[in-house]
């Protein structure tokens, strides 16, 4: 029978589940499965994407404070806030290498740089 599952993601998937066998257990409850193994490589994948996240997290507040300094010292000097040609480069390079979703990246990282428009 088909039941109505609730995932991390917040929105509501179905799978092919009897509800008897949705695991249950303390393994599951961390991730979301109770088979040993899957749920021990799941922690050490996990662990690995930790790692990514704070190291992302790291390098996007180097780059804000980079990108506030290069705007603080061009305005010192009488230039001018924002450069649009060098956003758009931006824009481009990380849309060629991440399509859409790319672009949304660095919008939001030239925002955490500059400020809203
Ligand atoms: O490269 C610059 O001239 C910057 O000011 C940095 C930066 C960026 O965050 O990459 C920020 C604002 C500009 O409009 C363009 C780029």
């Amino acid at each position: 029978m088909m039941t109505d599952v609730v995932e991390s993601s917040g929105s509501p998937a179905r799978h092919d589940r009897p509800e008897d066998t949705n695991p249950t257990g303390a393994a599951a409850a961390r991730t979301g499965t109770d088979d040993s193994a899957a749920a021990e490589r799941i922690v050490a994948i996990r662990e690995r994407i930790d790692e990514i996240d704070r190291t992302i997290i790291a390098l996007w507040q180097e780059r804000a404070a980079l990108s506030q300094e290069v705007g603080a010292t061009r305005m010192a000097a009488g230039g001018t806030r924002l450069v649009l040609s060098r956003e758009r480069e931006i824009l481009e390079r990380f849309r060629q290498a991440l399509g859409a979703d790319g672009t949304q990246l660095a919008l939001l990282l030239l925002r955490a740089g500059r400020g809203p428009l």
